[in-house]
């Protein structure tokens, strides 16, 4: 399937993107390991979050939905998973496999988690190393990547481990370990990352410490089933965004998102820039700060991203250097290595993108240099990355020429509805097989 944009596009209206998809992950992981029933509303059903879902009913976990968004997981406790009949199957995902492993790894029986042929590129010598030193037995199939094999029966053992890299889906996948194993687990991160996993053993009544910067849990306690309205998803929120700053007249309202402090990186960078972004309504809503947006066309000038920033953009960087080509100036990317190991290699993804539409860049090792400047049109692969996808069709809003963007079936990982709303909000998109 493609995409092909046609120039002219805008981006106006009120609308509410899909639930937060490392949120949905973690309601069903949770709700899972409970005692009692949990109710979510707002759960994405994207693949991603459905791979989880699949997961934990072959482990045994009865879940009901997503139905309109509400799904409901009736937990078997800390301890009553039970062993998969076939491999698990995380698809796209690698925030599944990544935070999975961490609970398999204390389990009575052994298990092998896979996926497609981007998941089984991604590195898993990450959460290897922290898992192992805890007690657990781990093979990869390929110099750390999936297939893994786990093996049931390991006793583990609580450590304390510094993250080499800030990297949510490690610090989760060790804490989330740290529930079976004896004694306290901690973690130290390079850089503050996404929270959400902290946030919500806490809503389920475990106790998480986070003081000078570690973050820490005493195995063997229990979690109590909860109710949960997860928020529009701000990353997916993050197209529109950018789609309004980047288009003359635009003037558009998202509702309900998620503005964790972890996550809130893309509008940081943003109002560097120069965007007009307006929050408001804001609350709290089951311990995630949640608000409204209001996000009209504005002059964007090129900056240096701050470092600090980066963790807390890191799936927003496809559609803020799309920004970036739109400034005036030049804009400069670095300290962002991560983006080489997510869905695609994301910098060299978008460079080629980026320059087959007439903007010139630099690539680095950590980074990339985008200099601003007009956006033709063009036919753009997307290594069958969601983000990419999604962030070239949001390009078609400045571009002059029709852009068309090759493979965007696995735009359905985080955002199925995205063509729909796009179209809505007033892009010039259209679907071609
Ligand atoms: O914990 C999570 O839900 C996620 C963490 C990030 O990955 P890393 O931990 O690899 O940075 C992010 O890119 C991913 O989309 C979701
Ligand atoms: C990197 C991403 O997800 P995951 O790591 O879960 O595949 C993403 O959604 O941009």
């Amino acid at each position: 399937m493609k995409f092909i944009i046609e120039p002219g596009g805008t981006m106006s209206g009120t609308l509410r993107v899909p639930g937060d998809k490392s949120m949905s992950h973690r309601a069903i992981m949770l709700g899972a390991l409970a005692t009692g029933t949990t109710r979510a509303t707002g759960f994405l059903s994207g693949d991603d979050a459905l791979a989880t879902v699949a997961a934990f009913r072959d482990l045994g976990v009865s879940i009901t939905g997503p139905d309109d968004g509400v799904v409901s997981i009736e937990g078997v406790g800390l301890h009553g998973l039970s062993a998969p009949a076939n491999n698990l199957d995380m698809g796209n995902s690698g925030t599944s496999i990544r935070l999975l492993s961490g609970i398999l790894a204390g389990q009575p029986f052994s298990s092998v988690l896979s996926g497609d042929v981007s998941l089984q590129q991604r590195p898993m010598g990450r959460i290897i190393t922290p898992l192992s030193l805890m007690g657990a037995m781990i093979t990869a199939a390929d110099s750390g990547r999936p297939p893994l094999e786990i093996a049931g029966g390991q006793k583990l053992r609580g450590i304390h481990y510094d993250l080499p890299m800030a990297s949510a889906q490690v610090k989760s996948c060790v804490l989330l370990a740290g529930l079976f194993a004896e004694g306290r687990t901690s973690v130290t991160e390079p850089a503050p990352t996404r929270d959400h996993t902290e946030r919500m053993l806490r809503g389920f009544g475990y106790s998480v410490h986070t003081e000078n910067g570690v973050i820490s849990l005493e195995g063997g306690g229990s979690l109590r089933a909860t109710r949960l309205d997860i928020p529009a998803d701000i990353s997916s929120a993050a197209f529109f965004i950018v789609g309004a700053v980047i288009t003359a007249g635009a003037d558009i309202t998202l509702e309900h998102v998620g503005m964790n402090p972890t996550r809130v990186g893309v509008i940081n960078i943003l109002r560097l820039m120069g965007a007009d972004i307006e929050v408001f309504n804001e609350q709290e809503v089951g311990g995630e700060p949640v608000a409204d947006l209001r996000v009209r066309h504005s002059a964007l000038r090129g900056i240096e991203i701050p470092v600090e920033e980066v963790p807390l953009a890191i799936d927003e960087f496809p559609v803020l250097l799309i920004a970036a080509a739109c400034a005036e100036g030049v804009t400069t990317l670095s300290g962002a290595e991560e983006l080489r190991v997510k869905e695609s290699d994301r910098i060299a993804s978008m460079a080629e993108g980026l320059t087959i539409l007439g903007i010139r860049n630099e690539v680095r090792e950590d980074g990339i240099v985008v200099h601003g400047g007009e956006l033709g049109g063009g036919s753009v692969r997307t290594f069958h990355d969601h983000r990419i996808a999604m962030s070239f069709a949001i390009a078609g809003l400045r571009a002059k020429e029709p852009i068309e963007i090759l493979d965007c079936d696995h735009v359905a990982t985080s955002f199925p509805n995205f063509a729909a709303l796009a179209q809505e909000a007033g892009l010039g998109l259209r679907i071609e097989s």
